[in-house]
């Protein structure tokens, strides 16, 4: 498979729906759901339920990962990823709360290869084929980003692939001029979007599944076991 390039995480939000807990390292059948997704770029992972396309295990789809998030929740995300077999750039936030935005764009600029998949890290089944696969469009189209978009709703910014520097680099412009809305970012770059008919030829929806709330979690973690069960 081909490789993405860098795998860029995003984990600075204050998880608010989750209640008193970073969600980030909240943990689906015993593994923190940033590692989940760390394991599904690096090939690692563990049985996903249907629908994840592809099947657990595989080929490392980037070759390092980009984390973004606050200082404080380093040390716990550090000891969440302990072990993933890619190098792992940290994107620390130097101002908090700017929204995803400004994590895209910290992350973007910690990576070092010109392309940067962007995975949110409460997005537990996300298909590396799929990122593999914008990151071929992105290519070939000479264009900065691929960004999905299902019919009827909005723009999945945190699923997507970026020219790495041509978006940090928009990122800053729009929080520079006091715009911190995700979608200035697909509107300053030359982006390819990835509609519902080219998703469905390449994934299924459950690559942008996200758990925002303690019963999504749940939800997750039953599909996780159901899984497990019947490999
Ligand atoms: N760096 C940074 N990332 C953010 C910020 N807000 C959200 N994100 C990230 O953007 C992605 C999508 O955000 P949400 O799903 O709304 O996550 P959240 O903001 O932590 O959750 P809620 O507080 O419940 O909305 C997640 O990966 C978050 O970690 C922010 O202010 N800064």
């Amino acid at each position: 498979m081909t490789v993405v390039t860098t795998g860029a995480i995003l984990a600075g939000g204050r998880s608010t729906r989750f209640g008193d807990a970073d969600k980030s390292v909240a943990r689906i059948a015993g593994v923190p759901m940033v590692r989940r997704v760390a394991d599904r770029l690096a090939g690692t992972d563990d049985p996903v339920p249907p629908g994840a396309d592809r099947a657990s295990g595989g080929d490392a789809v980037v070759d390092e990962l980009a984390v973004n998030c606050r200082p404080d929740q380093r040390d716990a995300i550090a000891e969440a990823l302990s072990g993933v077999p890619l190098p792992v750039r940290w994107a620390i936030d130097e101002e908090p709360d700017l929204g995803p935005l400004a994590g895209i764009g910290n992350a973007c600029r910690a990576a070092t290869e010109p392309y940067a998949a962007v995975v949110a890290c409460d997005m537990p089944f996300v298909d590396p084929a799929f990122l593999a696969a914008m990151r071929e469009t992105v290519a070939e189209s000479g264009a900065e980003a691929a960004v999905p978009r299902l019919e009827d709703r909005w723009y999945q910014t945190t699923q997507a692939v970026y020219a790495a520097e041509s978006a940090a680099e928009a990122c800053q412009r729009a929080l520079d001029r006091g715009d911190r809305k995700v979608l200035a970012l697909v509107d300053q770059v030359d982006a390819v979007v990835v509609d519902d008919e080219a998703i469905r030829s390449l994934t299924a929806e459950l690559t942008f599944t996200n758990v925002n709330t303690r019963p999504e979690l749940d939800e997750a973690e039953r599909a996780v076991a159901a899984a497990a069960d019947a490999a």
